[in-house]
């Protein structure tokens, strides 16, 4: 069964590392992108401008329906359980390319939540639907120590809610731009943790296909959780799909070959890059110009760099699929088991047993907000009763 890309779906833009309209953040220079077959092979950056020509290509995810009716058969979230009047909204956490994230509060056990609003009409325009019902349905299905946990979903005539546990620590972004870059130990220690999460959701046949430090929050007590699952996908096969933040895409996606879990071991590296030397190893202002230096520039290490760490970047960042670490037949254990990780003790780790390298100052307890920029509230109309042309599209919230 053919399930993706046949529709035009796809394109989803963002100014992640660049800031926003309404919120500028230092050090944010990069941007999410994504583009579908269907779309004329064009990968579009910033609100729907065609920037680079892609081949066309028969670009279908293949898998039998039983197996995807095994997948969604594990979903734990049904939609509609809840509904705006169960919560109190308070403030603005982050905002994203189709709406916001809020702070709530529910009206019946108290508990803080983190509710995301999309607007269907701007998901729509940006041909993301597909994704947004892939975001929801991949979190419906994923339970780990490590993977934000999402508790229900509804919608109105024109946006859609999704609510989740609030993660008071903030983003890991911010901690390392603050701190410019980790030590050796403190980048382990985060690293290993998305390690974690990585591998379970492999297990699942989920690619994840955003990973970088904005999609990293931490707990009250130092430990990770992968929020923004707007990419990730079930793919028990291969997909073709163009989707990432450019400084972390894979040069199989670049390059729109065929690909599966792979992708995922190479945003590893680059992440373990970023967290040690503060910037990415292709990084260049000209998105362009970081496709091209993804297909061909050498990797090069800051002098820093311990040989373990090399030596694991340069078997996660590698261009050669057949020696990339993670994508090989042991698959992550050889991630687990290399040198650079030796000290990791993988079972104290996920069971959070283990002291974390940092922990957020959070003052006020469940609700607090101390973690997070401050971003201008504007006028909400959650809620809206009427006529909803997008009445087919969003079944399942
Ligand atoms: N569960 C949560 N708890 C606390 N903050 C959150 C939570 N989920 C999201 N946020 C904050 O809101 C920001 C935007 O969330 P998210 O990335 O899911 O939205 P998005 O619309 O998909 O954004 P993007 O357009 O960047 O993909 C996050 O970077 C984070 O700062």
């Amino acid at each position: 069964m053919s399930t993706e890309e046949q529709n035009g779906e796809g394109q989803k833009t963002l100014d992640s590392r660049q800031g926003d309209e309404t919120h500028t953040d230092e050090g944010r220079e990069s941007k999410t992108t994504a583009t579908e077959n269907g779309n004329e092979g064009k990968a579009v950056e910033k609100e729907g401008e065609e920037t680079q020509e892609k081949p066309k290509h028969p670009q279908v995810t293949y898998y039998n329906e039983e197996q995807y009716k095994q997948f969604i058969g594990q979903a734990r979230v049904t939609g509609g359980k809840y509904s705006l009047q169960d919560f109190q909204i308070l403030r603005t956490l982050g905002t994203g390319s189709f709406g916001r994230v809020h702070l709530i509060r529910s009206r019946h056990n108290g508990r803080y939540y983190a509710m995301k609003v999309l607007k269907k009409e701007i998901v729509v325009r940006l041909k993301q639907v597909e994704h947004t019902n892939d975001e929801r349905l991949m979190l419906s299905i994923v339970t780990h120590p490590f993977i934000i946990r999402m508790w229900g979903t509804f919608q109105d005539a024109q946006q859609i809610f999704m609510i989740m546990d609030y993660i008071e620590g903030g983003e890991l972004f911010s901690l390392l731009r603050k701190s410019q870059r980790f030590p050796n130990p403190v980048a382990k220690f985060y690293a290993a943790e998305v390690c974690l999460a990585l591998e379970y959701l492999h297990s699942k046949d989920i690619i994840y296909r955003d990973l970088k430090p904005e999609n990293i929050l931490l707990d009250k007590n130092g430990h990770i959780k992968i929020t923004d699952f707007g990419f990730a996908k079930y793919v028990p096969d291969v997909t073709y799909t163009l989707c990432g933040t450019p400084d972390y895409i894979a040069p199989e996606v670049v390059s729109t070959k065929p690909y599966n879990k792979s992708i995922d071991w190479w945003s590893f590296g680059i992440l373990i890059y970023e967290m040690l030397a503060g910037y990415t190893p292709f990084y260049d202002s000209n998105t362009m110009k970081t496709y091209e230096k993804i297909l061909n520039a050498e990797l090069r290490f800051p002098p820093f760099f311990n040989e373990d760490v090399k030596d694991l970047l340069s078997r996660l960042i590698t261009r050669d699929l057949s020696q990339r670490l993670g994508n090989l037949q042991n698959g992550t254990e050889d991630v687990k088991n290399h040198p650079w990780f030796k000290e990791v003790v993988w079972e104290k780790l996920l069971s959070r047993n283990i002291e974390t390298p940092y922990e957020p100052p959070i003052q006020q307890g469940q609700g607090d907000t101390s973690q997070f920029d401050k971003y201008p509230e504007e006028d909400i109309n959650y809620g809206v009763q009427g006529e909803d042309p997008y009445a087919d599209l969003f079944h399942d919230f």
